[in-house]
């Protein structure tokens, strides 16, 4: 009789369970300067009015419209006013003020008359060359924003638009969501940091590298807690190292599948680690492990360098998101094959391929070795080609859905 394996737990599944109770960690008040690409954590509120004042937009004269309906009329310059200054007088009839960009409108005057609308008429007087309505080149008071006015909203990234926009309603600090701390722990007796001598048997450990890259794009804060040896007595203390260094998730690299050697999920969990799933109908990633230990989450990423990288972006990502008050939403494109793939198996297959953009929409060439250590596959792929279980053969020309990696060009 054949021997019947246990179903293996669906993508969507796992990345559900590993998503639920996710919530974002706390707010910290930063200074304005450090919140670039931070997420606001409360609705942001103006603290001033901008303008303050009904302001001229051009440089010219401060005039009475009325004063300033027909072309010929000469008006008698009485002061000036700059940006930063008030008028200190009121502007009678026939009478006008010299007005530069940015200064408030002194008393009495409802338009500005360009100064290339105007002509000196001698002894401070100038002469109206076209006439104005008013409100000419007046920007009035709160044309922007006014006092009280919500200006950003809850969950906003602070891009360039949204810190002008703070620092204009007089925030120097904002409250912003915590970073997730994300401590990496590489696991494997033949991993030595890169720059070592190796011996025989021995390779350089790297996905550390790009799991932090990933991370830190989605900006966590990444620890590096680096190598554990496949022993019980450096997991656990790398396992203690994580908690003492508050890691809100430890992601660990290797040890996660099934041989004497993949001791990570044995060890954690006979220190306290509560598993909720091993092994996912993914590759690369099926020997996935998600679990607890008090507060901090615990992924277990497969070691293959490839699977690494790909589970951190199919699950690593929306984590650190959900965790940082972060929105995430996986998109997925349709692009075409440029040549054969074949059938696939019982995982979900998330293929490394090189993405190009055409004329008529997206074209995918799909590398035809799929082995989940070949780190440079990865490097030159700017996409995933997603293949449903059991996904039959394609050809050329068929559509297939695609995850971008990077931005993809032509
Ligand atoms: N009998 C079975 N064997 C394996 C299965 C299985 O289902 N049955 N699953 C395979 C799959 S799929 C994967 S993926 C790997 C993952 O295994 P581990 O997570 O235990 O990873 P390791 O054995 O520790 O390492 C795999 C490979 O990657 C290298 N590695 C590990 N860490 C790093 C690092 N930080 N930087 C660079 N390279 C690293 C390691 O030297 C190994 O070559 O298991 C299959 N086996
Ligand atoms: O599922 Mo493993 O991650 O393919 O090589």
């Amino acid at each position: 009789m054949a021997a019947t394996r246990k179903p293996l737990l669906p993508v969507d599944e796992a990345l559900a369970r590993l998503l639920h109770g996710a919530e974002p960690l706390g707010i910290e008040t930063i200074a304005l300067e450090h919140a670039h690409n931070r997420i606001l954590a409360t609705d942001l509120f103006a603290k001033r009015t901008q303008p303050p004042f009904a302001a001229s937009a051009m440089d010219g004269y401060a005039v009475r419209a009325l004063d300033a309906a027909n072309v010929g009329t000469t008006l008698k310059v009485i002061g000036d006013v700059a940006a930063g200054y008030m008028f200190g007088g009121v502007v009678g009839a026939g009478e006008c003020v010299r007005i530069f960009t940015g200064a408030p409108l002194p008393d009495g005057t409802d338009a500005i008359l360009i100064q290339e609308d105007a002509e000196p008429a001698g002894d401070n007087h100038i002469t109206v060359t076209e006439t104005v309505t008013s409100g000419t080149y007046v920007r009035p008071a709160g044309l922007d924003f006014s006092d009280g006015d919500i200006l950003l909203s809850q969950g906003r990234v602070l891009d360039a638009g949204a810190l002008c926009l703070a620092a204009s309603g007089n925030h120097a600090s904002l409250p912003v969501y915590k970073k997730p701390r994300i401590g990496i722990l590489a696991t494997g007796d033949e991993l030595l940091a890169p720059g070592s001598t190796l011996k025989p048997g021995q390779i350089i450990a790297s996905n550390a590298y790009g799991v932090g890259a990933i991370a830190s794009e989605y900006y966590a804060e990444v620890i590096d807690l680096g190598i554990a040896r496949d022993d019980e007595k450096s997991l656990k203390n790398a396992l203690q190292n994580a908690i003492d260094s508050q890691c809100d998730v430890l992601i660990t690299l290797g040890g996660a599948s099934v041989g004497e050697h993949d001791l990570v999920r044995s060890v954690f969990i006979s220190a306290g680690m509560e598993l909720d799933f091993w092994k996912i109908a993914m590759q690369p990633g099926k020997p996935l492990m998600f679990g607890k230990l008090g507060n901090m989450r615990i992924l277990g990423l497969p070691g293959n360098p490839v699977s690494s990288l790909v589970c951190t972006h199919l699950f690593g990502v929306p984590l650190i998101c959900a965790l940082g008050g972060r929105s995430y939403n996986q998109v997925r494109q349709k692009a075409k094959l440029t040549g054969p793939i074949k059938a696939n198996g019982n995982r979900e297959q998330y293929a490394r391929a090189m993405i190009k953009r055409t004329d008529s929409g997206f074209e995918a060439s799909v590398f035809e070795n799929q082995d989940s250590s070949i780190i440079s596959f990865y490097a030159n792929a700017n996409g995933l080609v997603v293949r449903p279980i059991d996904a039959p053969a394609a050809i050329a020309g068929d559509d297939v859905e695609f995850i971008a990696l990077t931005p993809i060009g032509r």
